[in-house]
């Protein structure tokens, strides 16, 4: 079993380079309990066309996990923008399923993601980033009401880390060896998110130290910092976080949603309002079904039967 670690470093005054990656780099296969991809993504057909940049299946042994594999092997997973609108896309479409719980975004083994798609990026002029609302569309993932997880495995540079610290339960795995940072500065800045989110997760001191010297930090740290949640060896990355994910989607999805809205309070706003926030969605829960289930259940010592009502 491998000792998982993590890496993450900034370089110039530019961007954020963060990389969660493994030590041993098994061949790809299916994750526990998955089905198989047509089974699994026939929703998806429904949805639109086929994907071209993403995997989208369900997992689970009861289909209950919405699984994402960022899959542009030839660019490193580079985030052009049609990959991000396909991956709007199955998110959404796992949004509408009643029968998806939680959602699961990864990689391939060498790269979770290696940040926007400089080559897309290289050409465009202030009137098309400002005009277009570039990267505008990005913060999907952080609009999603159903839990999302990342299991980042590989390279995951600059915008991964704000993919990341969108997902709300991600986990890492590591790897021993390293590659050095570009050695040029690629971008004026971080601008996705990245100077918010991870200042948020990691707080003022490293997330400064990442953006501005590119420094690495390894798995341990990335987790004492709050960056992951969890570390785990290469071949375990997928079905724990698939396993973290049925055990949400297992609750009920009403009163998850409620859940994860008053934790991203915290992230979002002042105390006091969300304790607000919290205490509004408190409430909200003596009027849903499930609540009175899961107390009812607790009560008469069984297994809780949620509806999501
Ligand atoms: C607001 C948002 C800001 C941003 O996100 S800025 C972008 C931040 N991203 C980066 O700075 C990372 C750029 N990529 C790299 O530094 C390296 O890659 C890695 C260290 C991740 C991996 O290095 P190695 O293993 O040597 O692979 P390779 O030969 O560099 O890449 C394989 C192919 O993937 C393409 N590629 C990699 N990253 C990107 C990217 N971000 N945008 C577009 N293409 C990318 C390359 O060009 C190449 O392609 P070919 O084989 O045709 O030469």
């Amino acid at each position: 079993m491998s000792l998982a670690r993590a890496c993450a470093c900034t370089h110039g005054l530019t961007h954020m380079w963060h990389s969660l990656v493994c030590s041993r780099a098994p061949p790809a296969r299916p994750p526990a309990g998955s089905r198989s991809a047509p089974r699994g993504a026939r929703g998806q057909r429904r949805a639109g066309p086929p994907f071209q940049f993403l995997q989208v299946q369900k997992a689970g042994s009861k289909g209950s996990v919405g699984l994402i594999r960022l899959q542009r092997p030839q660019a490193l997973n580079a985030l052009c923008e049609g990959l991000m609108a396909e991956l709007r896309r199955a998110l959404d479409a796992f949004e509408a399923d009643a029968q998806v719980g939680a959602i699961v975004i990864t990689g391939s083994d060498k790269a979770f993601a290696a940040g926007a798609d400089i080559k897309e990026m290289q050409g465009k002029s202030f009137q098309q980033c400002y005009g277009g609302a570039f990267l505008a569309g990005w913060d999907r993932v952080a609009t999603v009401r159903k839990p999302t997880i990342a299991a980042v495995n590989g390279y995951a540079v600059s915008v991964p880390v704000s993919l990341r610290a969108l997902c709300r339960v991600p986990h890492a795995r590591g790897r021993d060896s390293w590659r050095s940072p570009p050695a040029v500065p690629i971008t004026p800045s971080p601008g996705a998110g990245g100077t918010q989110r991870l200042t948020r997760a990691v707080g003022k001191s490293l997330a400064m130290e990442m953006v501005l010297t590119g420094e690495r930090i390894s798995a341990a740290e990335a987790k004492a910092a709050g960056l992951v949640s969890k570390v785990f060896p290469v071949d375990k990355l997928l079905d724990a976080a698939i396993s973290c994910a049925e055990k949400i989607a297992s609750n009920s999805k009403l009163v998850v949603a409620m859940a994860k809205e008053s934790v991203n309070a915290a992230f979002e706003t002042t105390l006091a309002e969300g304790n607000r926030t919290e205490k509004r969605l408190f409430y909200a829960t003596f009027a849903t079904d499930d609540r009175k289930e899961g107390m009812t259940a607790f009560v008469e010592k069984r297994k809780a039967n949620f509806t999501d009502s």
